[in-house]
């Protein structure tokens, strides 16, 4: 029998659901920058509309306005776009070429969730058309590893075309997932599992043809592949399951069911938590007491296509026995290492303490030694790990040991740097008078360092688990770059910009960014051709043409400071791929709207089907 929540979604959505939700589009920031996204799309005529700082419900009510010619930042993902319904992008050169990929925000939210560190190791069950392996590859800047899992030969194709068109370093497992036992993959730290399912909340889902003994065997397998999942990866700490099915026996029952089995090994993290607060539909508590944990995303009322997921992370307490299976003598060597790292920076701490010259000395041959060694693993080569055999072991210990008494006195240099140039300027400042640029950035960093302890000192890291010899974020080295431009170049003020426009370190300022700079440089030469104040002052009557140059500076300006999304955390991520490559020149472009196009964004095209122009169909989001 299917479940009356089964036949009240039938009568809901009948005249609801189809066309009418919004188009949305995912950048591929492996390919594009989001900044150059929205560029080409205004070039286009499109109206880009940011995403007002409000709640989630006002994000919505700016979804149900979008015009035609408007397109509007996500609330939660800011890798995702939202379009007006009609927006066709089937024949786009973005979407043809990999640079944009048409993925419902609901279903961008597993990935989100999962929130897999740069490094890391996740595992992606299910994983054919590949929306969310190449997603997590972007999330991850292509800075860790993912094993791309699935059974179906002809999917497995369509996989690794998506794959390769992304840019994406994932490993393809042409197997049936049950075929990795305990041991072959004991590497992964993070799992998506997105199973197949009734698709019960997609548009074109079929709810005649749904049969009770279909539903059977479709929950039979979904709970085995969660047993799978909690039970064979000894490393796993989070697991996201997820299913583009509103039925609760495909979701809350599923999961509630293997929470049973695994006896309080895992918790169910509540959603509403992880999302501030800002989702409107959860589970149903009734039934399944951790229902009301979980995220249901509602066609009517999330405008996204239905989606169900659940965040399970491993308990602490399970955690800690999974770390005790390293061998004996690993962790004597880790001991051993934390104490004589530990030891050389208080005796450090003392130096700096006597002497804050010798800080930026000590510290500053140590940043560029480890860009060197990070340029080296950009190739997706894998950061090497402690051996345990016998002879490479004792070579890999000193290589890491080596490794983290840099990071560590970086860090102690870049902190007590930190403290002193704050202490300096507070001493300076009098009551009233405005912080200075530099402060405020200063005070800026600070909040990021007490808010993301991982992204900090030595001393947090190990603290986080996060092993010696893994690599530091790359939110983190820009912090730290940042605080050497600040010490090293106490009068400038690009510092500030640099952050604003989210540039890593090692990575060359963008062009306009240096045009702007050029811009100011002549603004300084020639008041006569910057401010407001100044014209007025030189005589320039109202009708009277502004000078070009005037008018570009101007506009540079509003650019400059019409750009808040660019700071934003996930942007620190989204944007620092590739920005070498070169934006297409962009010639007045027609907009791609068809009012007469169908309902789902289901489109999905290898390689070579996009040179012969052909086309086969698929739902992008998995449901076969
Ligand atoms: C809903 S789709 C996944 C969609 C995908 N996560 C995405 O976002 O593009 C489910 C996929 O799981 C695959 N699958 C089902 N059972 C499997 C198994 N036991 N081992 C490996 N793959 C499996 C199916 O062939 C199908 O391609």
């Amino acid at each position: 029998m299917l479940s009356r929540a089964f036949l009240n979604i039938e009568d809901k959505f009948e005249d609801k659901i189809g066309p009418r939700r919004p188009r949305y589009v995912r950048v591929n920031t492996l390919k594009l920058c989001i900044e150059e996204f929205i560029s080409w799309f205004e070039y286009e005529g499109y109206e880009f509309v940011p995403c007002t700082i409000g709640t989630y419900n006002d994000y919505l009510s700016q979804v149900r306005n979008l015009t035609e010619s408007q397109f509007l930042q996500d609330y939660h993902i800011k890798s995702i776009f939202v379009f007006h319904t009609d927006t066709k992008f089937y024949d786009h050169e973005l979407y043809t070429n990999g640079r944009i990929f048409l993925q419902d925000k609901a279903s961008a939210l597993a990935v989100h969730l999962l929130a897999p560190e740069m490094g890391s190791t996740v595992l992606d069950m299910c994983a054919a058309p590949g929306m969310k392996t190449t997603q997590v590859a972007a999330h991850i800047n292509n800075n860790g590893k993912i094993y791309a899992c699935e059974r179906d030969p002809e999917r497995q194709n369509t996989l690794q075309n998506i794959i390769k068109l992304a840019g994406a370093h994932a490993e393809l497992i042409a197997k049936d997932i049950f075929d990795i036992k305990k041991g072959m993959l004991d590497d992964v730290e993070y799992i998506l599992l997105d199973p197949s399912c009734s698709g019960s909340g997609m548009d074109l889902y079929d709810y005649k043809q749904a049969g009770a003994e279909k539903l059977q065997k479709l929950t039979d397998l979904q709970e085995k592949l969660l047993r799978h999942a909690t039970t064979n990866f000894p490393r796993v700490k989070r697991i996201v399951y997820s299913t583009c099915s509103l039925l609760p026996e495909e979701n809350e029952k599923v999961v509630s069911n293997i929470m049973k089995a695994a006896k309080g090994k895992w918790q169910i993290q509540s959603v509403r938590e992880l999302l501030n607060n800002q989702w409107n539909n959860f589970g149903s508590g009734e039934a399944h007491s951790i229902a009301a944990r979980c995220l249901y995303a509602k066609p009517e009322s999330d405008l996204t296509k239905g989606f169900f997921l659940a965040v399970m992370d491993r308990n602490p307490r399970d955690w800690s026995k999974c770390i005790s299976m390293s061998s004996e003598k690993e962790k004597v060597e880790t001991k051993k290492i934390m104490e004589i790292t530990r030891q050389e920076k208080i005796a450090k701490r003392g130096k700096l303490k006597a002497n804050n010259k010798q800080i930026e000395e000590v510290a500053k041959p140590d940043f560029q030694e480890e860009e060197e060694t990070e340029a080296q693993n950009e190739g997706g080569e894998p950061v090497p790990t402690v051996n345990s055999e016998d002879e490479g072991h004792s070579k890999n210990v000193v290589a890491i040991d080596k490794k983290c008494r840099k990071q560590k006195r970086r860090t102690d240099g870049e902190s007590q740097s930190l403290n002193n140039i704050t202490d300096n300027l507070s001493g300076l400042l009098m009551e009233g008078e405005e912080i200075p640029k530099k402060k405020r950035k200063i005070d800026k960093l600070k909040q990021i360092e007490e808010s993301e302890p991982n992204a900090s000192h030595a001393e947090d890291i190990s603290s986080n688990n996060i092993t010696c010899g893994e690599e530091i974020p790359k939110k983190r080295r820009k912090i730290g770059k940042l605080k050497q431009i600040e010490e090293s170049e106490p009068n400038a003020s690009r510092g500030e910009d640099i952050s604003s426009n989210n540039i890593t370190c090692g990575e060359e300022i963008p062009k306009k960014r240096r045009k702007i700079d050029k811009l100011k440089q002549i603004e300084k030469s020639e008041p006569n051709a910057s401010h407001g104040e100044d014209i007025s002052s030189n005589n320039i009557t109202c009708g009277e043409e502004i000078p070009k140059k005037r008018r570009k500076i101007d506009k540079l300006k509003q650019i400059e400071e019409s750009e808040p999304n660019a700071s934003q955390g996930e942007d620190i991520l989204s944007n620092n791929i590739i920005c070498g490559e070169e934006v297409p020149k962009k010639k007045k472009r027609k907009r791609h709207v068809d009012i007469n196009e169908g309902a789902e964004a289901t489109q999905i095209r290898s390689d070579s089907e996009f040179t012969k122009k052909k086309s086969k169909k698929m739902n992008i989001d998995g449901s076969e």
